[in-house]
């Protein structure tokens, strides 16, 4: 097999990150605005506080304001949700970023459900949710939306194609399966539960990566050929980097693309939700 195309996450989000630098300006000039997003964090989730340092640097450089507001793990729910509505409320504020996981004592639900949906830059609440379904996103869940933008400036179209997500999560597997779907894709779903996992995957013409299990995929699961995008972000022992749910050098003799971790997917998450604060902070002026 040839060497497969690199699908260069960081590149294509950099050109991303200069447009949405361009737009903020423009509504500074025009409107007197400065697009502004809060994350709220709960716990130690490593990917998590990662996330939220990049985010917080991602901003700075496009001219959006930055927002924290930290909680610890045995944070309680009315602590939390009364942020929310602070927030909700902050005209400063356009987009709110609640991190997944939330810690086990807090119901994640209610809090998501809570974000006013104008505000939901990160695609997670019901709202939001709905809206993908029907076939008409609003702002739609940032990793997910992330990879299709790749798949699009790469010319890939899942049109007729099978693609196999595995993951069912409300921010990644379940959101990509339906953009997929809206994509017109024919998609399989897999989860904790599947059965024969390897015989599934290896029918995949796309293959989507979101479990949080450090190179689960292996080449020997794919189908020659297969175009690879892996979300997967974990830390492990003894690796400089962090580490996908593929493993890289087998499935990148076996696909036809793949997108690296790091490098891949993640920068791409990043662009799409400071592209998304953008866009709320010009519905806000009705632009
Ligand atoms: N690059 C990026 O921008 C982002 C990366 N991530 C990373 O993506 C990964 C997934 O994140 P997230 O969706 O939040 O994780 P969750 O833990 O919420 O979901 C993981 C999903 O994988 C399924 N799963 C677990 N083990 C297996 C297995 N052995 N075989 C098949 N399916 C399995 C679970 O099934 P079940 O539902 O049955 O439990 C679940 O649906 C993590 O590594 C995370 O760090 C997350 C967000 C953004
Ligand atoms: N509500 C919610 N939405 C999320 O989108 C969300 C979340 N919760 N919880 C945590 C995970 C994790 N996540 C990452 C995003 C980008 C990188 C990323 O850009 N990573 C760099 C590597 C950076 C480095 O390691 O220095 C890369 O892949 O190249 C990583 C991880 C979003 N998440």
């Amino acid at each position: 097999m040839s060497e497969p195309l690199i699908l260069d996450g960081a590149a294509t989000a950099k050109a991303i990150r200069a447009e949405v630098a361009a737009r903020a300006t423009k509504l500074k000039e025009a409107h007197g605005i400065t697009p502004g997003l809060a994350a709220v964090l709960a716990g130690d989730n490593p990917a998590s506080v990662t996330y939220v340092s990049m985010k917080r640097k991602a901003c700075a450089k496009a001219g959006i304001t930055s927002f924290e507001h930290v909680f610890g793990a045995d944070a309680t729910q009315e602590e939390v949700l009364a942020c929310i509505h602070q927030l909700n409320a902050d005209p400063n504020v356009h987009g709110i970023l609640v991190q997944h996981p939330m810690p086990k004592g807090l119901d994640e639900d209610e809090i998501l459900a809570t974000v006013d949906p104008a505000k939901d830059v990160d695609g997670i609440g019901r709202a939001s949710l709905g809206d993908l379904v029907l076939g008409h996103p609003s702002f739609v869940s940032c990793t997910p939306q992330g990879m299709m933008t790749l798949l699009k400036r790469y010319g890939i179209d899942p049109a007729g194609k099978h693609a196999v997500v595995i993951g069912r999560s409300v921010i990644l597997g379940k959101p990509m399966a339906i953009a997929l779907l809206n994509a017109n894709a024919t998609v399989t779903i897999c989860h904790s539960k599947t059965q024969n996992l390897a015989e599934l995957t290896r029918q995949a013409d796309i293959l989507v990566a979101a479990v949080g299990r450090p190179e689960l995929i292996t080449g020997e699961m794919l189908k020659p050929g297969a175009v690879v995008l892996d979300a997967g972000y974990n830390r492990v022992e003894g690796r400089g980097h962090d580490v996908g749910d593929c493993h890289f050098e087998s499935c990148a003799a076996v696909a036809s693309a793949i997108t690296p971790v790091p490098g891949g997917v993640g920068p791409m998450t990043i662009a799409t939700l400071l592209e998304q604060t953008v866009a709320a902070a010009e519905r806000s002026v009705g632009k």
